[in-house]
């Protein structure tokens, strides 16, 4: 770890994926922090603005080298899919560097429950040192940590909406309806993901159980709520975006001031959160770090509904990384967020 006074410099794997690029374009223009190396395979020896032109950056993309890549710098953010993640976060994490995992290796705090919804682990030791990096919940935790855990980007989302339903104690069955743009599966094309299949076209999937449910679970459980949680995510044909649809049957009758009391106190101070009177749309958030959601008490029904819109390769993946890199080096929260 070098001076205060230097631009921090930040390696990141993984940068020809769709977050990790972003995340480069994110640490380029960054006021306090310096692209030290970014790596590849497929593209090593390429040039990132020759793979992704609209980003802008002039780095060289090189072959991941642990000994070479970890010397010198204060952080790393590692975009690697999970299981491909995590024996790369132990090789930083044993050369003393600070990491940001955008994958799901270290979110699950119960290895029996990752082990079920992913992958065997290979590096479960470092399980209990990972802070999950949703700053509106962990700040206090975030600063200076060494393992973050970036979390998925419908838990992004969802949690924003229900933490303070959750908190509250309100939460008897919530149902999150939630659809997302085709970036949240990554550069690889698949049948699933192929214009000819989603253009003109909406669909759920992971109707039998999607793996975020048991992130989204885990982070309810922390504020309180063990309620019975149906998730369902669907893709529209957008490239960039999220929006998730809560529908809350609450433990006792709200009226839409006590919403409002509960959603002003979560986030009248959170700088990237954005309590609105109207319904938010992905739009609304496109290429930015900020979440956007509106909270209503239904009174046809008594259930409290909340949406919230986010850009699904920003705050629930690559900016979202970079709001927790500033908070692990101790750099103000937003710089170069906005
Ligand atoms: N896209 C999104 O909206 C979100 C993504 N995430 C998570 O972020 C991570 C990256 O996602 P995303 O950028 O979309 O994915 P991409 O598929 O676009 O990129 C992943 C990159 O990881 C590299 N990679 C894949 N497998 C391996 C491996 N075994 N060893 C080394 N490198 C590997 C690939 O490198 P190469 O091209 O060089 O072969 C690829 O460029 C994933 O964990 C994903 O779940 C989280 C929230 C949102
Ligand atoms: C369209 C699409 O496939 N989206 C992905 C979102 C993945 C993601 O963003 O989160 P992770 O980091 O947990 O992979 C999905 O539903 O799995």
């Amino acid at each position: 770890m070098r001076s205060s006074g230097t631009p921090k410099r930040i390696l990141v794997a993984g940068a020809a994926g769709f977050g990790g690029a972003i995340t480069c374009a994110l640490v380029h223009r960054h006021p306090g922090l310096e692209l030290a190396a970014a790596t590849a395979r497929s593209d090593a020896g390429a040039r990132l603005d020759e793979v992704y032109p609209h980003h802008r950056v002039p780095v060289v993309l090189e072959e991941l080298d642990l000994d070479r890549h970890a010397d010198g710098i204060d952080a790393a953010v590692v975009a690697y899919p999970h299981g491909a993640s995590a024996p790369v976060v132990a090789g930083l994490r044993e050369r003393g560097v600070p990491v940001v995992d955008f994958s799901a290796d270290f979110r699950l705090r119960d290895l029996q429950t990752y082990e079920r919804w992913y992958v065997p682990h290979v590096a479960p030791q470092l399980l209990e040192e990972a802070v999950y990096g949703l700053p509106e919940l962990y700040r206090d935790e975030l600063r200076g940590a060494g393992l973050i855990a970036n979390p998925g980007c419908f838990p992004t989302a969802a949690l924003l909406a229900l933490a303070p339903v959750a908190r509250a104690g309100l939460v008897a069955d919530v149902v999150i309806d939630a659809k997302t743009g085709v970036s949240g599966a990554g550069r690889g094309a698949s049948w699933r993901t192929h214009f000819s299949r989603v253009d003109e076209n909406v669909d759920a999937y992971g109707i039998d159980g999607h793996r975020h449910l048991p992130e989204i679970q885990q982070e309810l459980g922390v504020l309180g709520a063990t309620a019975p949680v149906t998730f369902i995510p669907h893709l529209l044909p957008l490239d960039q975006g999220e929006l998730v649809s809560c529908y809350v049957t609450t433990s006792r009758p709200v009226t839409q001031a006590d919403v409002d009391e509960l959603f002003a106190t979560a986030y009248d101070a959170e700088p990237f959160v954005e309590v609105v009177a109207t319904s938010p749309g992905v739009r609304d958030v496109r290429d930015t770090n900020y979440a956007r959601l509106t909270a209503r008490a239904d009174e046809r029904t008594g259930k409290v509904l909340v949406f919230c819109a986010i850009d699904n390769v920003y705050k629930g993946a690559a900016s979202q990384a970079v709001q927790n890199l500033n908070l692990a080096l101790g750099l103000p929260e937003t710089a170069g967020l906005r």
